[in-house]
């Protein structure tokens, strides 16, 4: 604590009777509200001492949302002041709270000792300054990540007439990319980064903000004035950060570009109060633009989470093999962007091949980035300056690692194991984990191994992590304080005799330094005249008493300045490493991109033997032929549930040769949503480069995909089912072209029958006819199968099953042909409808298959006709002719004796034995 009142204490003690009136606070509660202020609306963590404290709202917000205990301290304008507080040492946890529950956190430490404020007067207050603001997009620390996804912050330059531009960075690692965007394309631009926090405009323009309006719940939006866009000031500040004249350097870049850059490199500074983390050069996202994936499509075919929001059961976790944090986030970004530049797809499918048939190696090469440390995101905090000695250690363990990963690259590459040249991919991340063209990493490491001790300290400030032998001055100055607790050792004997006090001990504690101790009962010996000379008194407790000795003390200071002189000593030593580390910042960020990508080509090569997932063939034909395709994530379900194989399925949607469009038709459970999205998710997986779960794959470049499944509600903005349903359908229709792959499955149930029917049967025409795409169109509309005979590029095709013994049983194969019909009452039966409801639904379903309720005329007489539901089931089944029934109509009771009644019934239950 800096001895000054507290802030809650200052205002007053009823004196202060407005908040900008100076005179009439303390100093201490003005220094709080001014940097009140400057927080805006993020939440002040105002250091004291060990804690940081919240006043105010602040401190009714923050208690709320951690659950912890919110308390009064003091007065302001006659009320008591809310307060609450969390320790410093454990700070990071609620952060990391509050961060997830969407607020911003204003960190304000004490930038000065206590000692030195105290010298400018008893009342002066402690410095106390901003340093850092932490928002949910500019995260650095491991316990506030996730290791394994990106931590996004994105800038939207919105303007009011034509293209903008979004910009976004990951602080923790140092990405940094923008594209242009439209108001149309922006959807699904957010919905491929799923950023954590969004800057835009105060007010941006009508388009722009439906488009703002669909986004995820995931992603904070902070809006800033348009200002902050300014083009003429974005491009003077990010000259500034790299040093250039001209951003030419890095490429050409739109004006709005350069806006939505310059917006996102002010956010950072500003959040990071002046220190800016090491931003790689802005560059545009990966060459051969990406395939377009709406956000509708992404959720419908769970390629990242599932519809529930689960990260297990999507198409990444069923895919994901990778082992190091680094490498899961590049598989996240090859997901999010599935290429359309054919050579660059190959590169990646080469390196994948390569890696296959490469399988001890790759065994150890995965092995090797398992243990792995996420140098990336340490670099970042070490040019931040938040970093620590184990952030060098992980530098030093990656670098090392990814020295010994092309050892074995190397041996492989010529020639000892494979025989096929290494992938272009792979050789060049090689050159990027030697740093080839800066020379290589020896020198670095050569200083990081020599500088750090084995057991290091999460803060510099707690000392004792560079090594011994690394500096003759630091060895010195630990040796004068190692030396002198050796002689305190020894003066602890030399006491006890002199004293003759055989439980005599030297101790140390915070306050009094090195003290002698000894039980209560020696005080008057020690205190008594043969020793007053040389103990001098300090402290007597209930069991014990302590002296001090003028020896001791001048051993404790000396202690006391050779720990300092050797912090500080140790201090310089870590800035000088920090400094000659971040120097080589691009060469070592280049370094980590190399190991994600060794990572992510070695874990879909693993995938891909262990799945048995086949190089699909790309190019820019109008191919779709997949041949024993399977659903990647429904085929390890079904296998860990132990549910028999997954029964692999082909698709022939090739524009020239074969119809593109596939109507398919079966029973519910039959596997038509399964199929649909396989096939989807087969063109996203080929387009990443990855191999793909199919037996043979040839896909002509697509150029986006469209994928609507069982449309839901979205109360939350107002659509009815149907409603949602109808404006995605729109978009597809009007969207789609004819490199586009479109899965539409049951369009048009949601409404009634007729109206159903005639927008699924449009719909389908206009993707023939207009879009001319190639698409699987699923429906339970059988009358759609008769358009085949008119539209020359669609074909029919069903799921097939086989009835047993008055079941249904699903074969889950796609032959060609319309299903004969649906067997929804079948599966009904099957879910467990009571059977009087499947017998009922049977009775209506047969009369309507008959033809009888084509009008309203028709569906009176059904109800008419129909015995009534209550009679239906309780009515019981006729047993007009059974021969026990007749004995027992022929039985007159009145007339038997008792034992002729008797012979009777053992007759009658005879007769029922027998089935009668
Ligand atoms: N090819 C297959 N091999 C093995 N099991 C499959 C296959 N396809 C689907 N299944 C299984 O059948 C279940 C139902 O599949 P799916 O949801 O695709 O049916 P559907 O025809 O779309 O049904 P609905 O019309 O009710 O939506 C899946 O959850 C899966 O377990």
């Amino acid at each position: 604590m800096d001895g000054s009142a507290h802030p809650s204490e200052i205002g007053d003690k009823g004196k202060a009777t407005a908040l900008k009136d100076a005179k009439a606070l303390t100093p201490m509660m003005a220094q709080y509200l001014e940097i009140r202020e400057q927080a805006g609306d993020a939440l002040l963590f105002y250091r004291m001492g060990d804690f940081y404290e919240l006043f105010f709202d602040d401190a009714v917000k923050a208690a709320a949302a951690l659950d912890i205990t919110l308390t009064k301290r003091g007065q302001h304008q006659g009320e008591a002041i809310p307060m609450c507080g969390v320790p410093h040492h454990s700070h990071e946890n609620y952060l990391a709270r509050l961060i997830r529950a969407g607020f911003k956190v204003a960190i304000c430490e004490q930038t000065e000792d206590p000692a030195e404020a105290k010298k400018r007067g008893s009342k002066s207050v402690v410095r106390r300054e901003i340093v850092r603001f932490v928002t949910p997009g500019t995260l650095t620390e491991d316990s506030l990540l996730e290791a394994r996804s990106h931590n996004f912050l994105a800038a939207l330059h919105a303007p009011r007439t034509g293209a903008g531009a979004l910009a976004w960075a990951d602080v923790s690692s140092g990405e940094l990319c923008v594209a242009s965007v439209t108001a149309e394309t922006l959807g699904s631009q957010l919905a491929a980064l799923a950023p954590k926090e969004l800057l835009t405009p105060e007010a941006p323009g009508g388009d722009w903000v439906a488009a703002l309006d669909a986004m995820g719940e995931e992603t904070c939006v902070t809006p800033q004035a348009r200002t902050f866009f300014d083009v003429a000031n974005a491009e003077e500040r990010l000259c500034d950060l790299y040093k250039v004249q001209a951003l030419d350097a890095f490429g050409t870049f739109a004006r709005s570009e350069i806006a939505a850059l310059g917006a996102l490199a002010a956010y950072i500074e500003l959040t990071q109060v002046g220190r800016m983390p090491a931003l790689k050069p802005p560059r545009h996202p990966a060459r051969g633009a990406a395939m377009a994936i709406d956000a509708v499509t992404r959720t419908s075919l769970e390629l990242t989470r599932t519809q529930r929001g689960d990260r297990d059961g999507s198409l990444l976790a069923a895919i994901d093999r990778t082992v190091s944090g680094a490498g899961a986030r590049l598989l996240s970004d090859w997901m999010a962007g599935p290429l359309t530049d054919i050579d660059a797809i190959r590169r990646r499918q080469q390196a994948i091949a390569w890696l296959v048939e490469a399988r001890p190696l790759r065994g150890d090469i995965r092995e090797r980035l398992a243990a792995t440390p996420d140098i990336a995101r340490a670099l970042s905090r070490l040019a931040l300056g938040r970093g620590g000695p184990r952030d060098l250690a992980a530098l030093r363990d990656g670098l090392t690692a990814a020295r010994e990963l092309c050892v074995l690259l190397h041996g492989a590459a010529e020639g000892a194991p494979l025989d096929a040249p290494m992938a272009e991919m792979l050789q060049e991340a090689m050159c990027d984990l030697e740093a080839q063209s800066g020379g290589g990493f020896a020198d670095l490491l050569r200083l990081l191994n020599k500088a750090l001790a084995a057991d290091l300290p999460l803060l510099a400030r707690d000392g004792g992590f560079i090594a011994t032998g690394f500096d003759p001055g630091l060895d010195e100055t630990r040796g004068l304080r190692d030396n002198a607790r050796r002689i305190i050792a020894g003066l602890e004997d030399q006491y006890r005799q002199k004293a003759g006090i055989k439980a005599l001990k030297i101790k140390h504690n915070n306050v009094l330094g090195y003290f002698v101790e000894a039980p209560a009962s020696y005080a008057g010996t020690l205190m008594g005249a043969p020793h007053c000379d040389l103990f001098i008194h300090r402290q007597t407790l209930a069991n014990a008493v302590r002296f001090t000795t003028v020896e001791l003390s001048d051993l404790d200071s000396r202690i006391v300045r050779s720990r300092d002189t050797a912090l500080a000593r140790e201090m310089a030593l870590y800035r000088d490493l920090c400094e000659q580390t971040l120097a080589r910042a691009g060469d070592i960020a280049a370094c980590a991109d190399g190991l994600a990508l060794i990572d992510v080509c070695a874990g879909l090569a693993q995938l891909a033997e262990a799945q048995d997932y086949v190089r699909p063939q790309v190019d820019d034909s109008f191919a779709f032929e997949i041949i024993g395709g399977r659903h990647p994530v429904v085929e390890q379900t079904v296998a860990r549930a132990g549910e028999g194989a997954f029964i692999p399925n082909d698709c022939r949607l090739t524009r020239e040769d074969d119809p593109s469009l596939w109507l398919v038709t079966g029973p519910n459970m039959a596997g038509k949503s399964t199929f649909l999205r396989q096939n989807a998710l087969i063109a996203i997986l080929a387009q990443m480069g990855s191999f793909v779960p199919a037996k043979e794959a040839h896909i002509g470049v697509i150029d986006r995909v469209f994928s609507r499944v069982g449309a839901s509600d979205d109360l939350a903005r107002g659509r009815s089912t149907f409603m949602v349903e109808m404006v995605e359908t729109a978009a597809i229709l009007n969207q789609a072209g004819e490199r586009s792959l479109v899965v539409l499955d049951e369009i048009g149930r949601g409404t009634a029958t007729y109206d159903g029917l005639s927008i699924a049967w449009a719909a389908l025409e206009h993707l023939h006819e207009i879009n001319k795409c190639r698409g699987l169109f699923a429906t339970h509309y059988h009358e759609l199968t008769a358009l085949s005979s008119r539209l020359d590029r669609l074909a029919n095709v069903s799921m097939q099953v086989r009835e047993w013994k008055g079941d249904v049983v699903f074969l889950h194969e796609v032959a060609e042909g319309p299903a004969d019909r649906s067997y929804g009452v079948s599966v009904g039966r099957l879910a467990g409808l009571p059977s009087a409801v499947v017998a009922r639904a049977q009775e209506v379903l047969s009369l309507l298959e008959e033809g009888k309720v084509a009008s309203s005329a028709g569906l009176a007489t059904l109800v008419d006709d129909l015995p009534l539901f209550s009679a239906a089931v309780a009515r019981p089944k006729p047993v007009a002719d059974s021969p026990a029934l007749k004995a027992l109509a022929d039985i007159d009771p009145d007339s038997l004796s008792p034992r002729e009644a008797l012979e009777a019934l053992y007759a009658l239950k005879e007769l029922t034995r027998n089935g009668s």
